[in-house]
């Protein structure tokens, strides 16, 4: 039996958004430029509609303009099209993001290849994702920067470990993998077709749950002493009728076994966030340097 460590991932992210406060005071100081993002959401998807008016007001308490835009779910994927254009071409505007998941209707890949990938501030422009996975300077998806951060943070290098990702997603598997990889892990994409999953996790030094499956790792797939960040947040109805979070990973089973691991919510959620604020500070450095 060892003592499980919690990772608070919002306390860590609130202390990243204060220094982030401090560095865009620092550099509209010296610019004279406010970091701007602007964050277009297709559609009423309510959980959706919470992060994106959680990313304005955090946006704004960083220092920066926050500009939103918000479209019917019918509106044309040409129009959507459109407003990206001209989010590229406002120099007010140094990051864009485009809220997923987008309405059926709308080719995602077509909206993200339309953004331009010097203010691509999620790093999901193939342009973004072809150089984190040559090892050139990227915006790198905020999810998979966030899981990296509480990794080191908790564990100092990551060198040499071996790191399963169970998942293999554009916006949270794949890149995280490429975060891994640069800093010296041994990584392993697992995922729903991966044979012995759970022995294939008991492997791990570090376990990432990134499949979006409620309570899918269980306490036994995880090495004891292993660091577990919890990457799922999956709605499911409690006993009392009412919905709950939950992880992919099953918390409760994981006590005991796991040396460390994120709590769902308040682990890696609020680092998404904390992540996009440094991104956008990131592009606008970029762009007025
Ligand atoms: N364009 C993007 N779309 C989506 C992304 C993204 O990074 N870029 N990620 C997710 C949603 N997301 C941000 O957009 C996000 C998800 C969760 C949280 C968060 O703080 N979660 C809290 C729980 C909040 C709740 O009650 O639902 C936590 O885990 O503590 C922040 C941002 C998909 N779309
Ligand atoms: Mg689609």
């Amino acid at each position: 039996m060892v003592e499980t460590r919690l990772i608070d991932g919002k306390a860590f992210a609130e202390t990243m958004r204060a220094r982030l406060k401090d560095e865009v005071a620092a550099f509209v100081a010296a610019t004279g430029v406010t970091p701007g993002l602007a964050v277009v959401l297709v559609g009423e998807d309510p959980a959706s509609a919470v992060y994106v008016r959680n990313k304005g007001k955090q946006t704004a308490e960083a220092g920066m303009t926050s500009i939103e835009h918000k479209l019917p779910a019918d509106t044309a994927q040409d129009d959507v099209l459109a407003l990206v254009r001209a989010l590229n071409a406002d120099p007010a505007v140094h990051g864009i993001l485009v809220q997923l998941p987008l309405p059926a209707h709308i080719d995602a890949q077509a909206v993200l290849a339309t953004i331009d990938p010097a203010k691509d501030v999620d790093g999901f422009h193939v342009v973004n994702a072809g150089r984190l996975a040559v090892g050139l300077d990227a915006l790198a998806p905020c999810t998979p920067l966030g899981c990296v951060m509480l990794l080191k943070d908790t564990l100092g290098s990551l060198a040499g470990l071996e790191a399963v990702v169970v998942g293999r997603s554009n916006i949270v598997g794949k890149p995280l993998a490429q975060l891994l990889l640069r800093e010296d892990c041994t990584v392993t994409i697992a995922h729903s077709r991966t044979r012995d999953l759970p022995g294939v996790c008991r492997r791990a030094d570090i376990l990432i749950g990134a499949v979006g499956r409620p309570e899918m790792i269980r306490g036994d797939w995880i090495k004891p002493g292993a660091t577990v960040i919890d990457v799922g947040i999956n709605r499911v109805a409690g006993a009392d009728g009412k919905n709950r979070l939950v992880g992919d990973v099953a918390f409760n089973e994981a006590q005991g076994i796991a040396g460390a691991i994120t709590p769902v919510p308040g682990g890696v959620g609020p680092m998404t966030i904390a992540c996009l604020l440094a991104n956008t500070l990131t592009a606008a450095r970029r762009q007025v340097g």
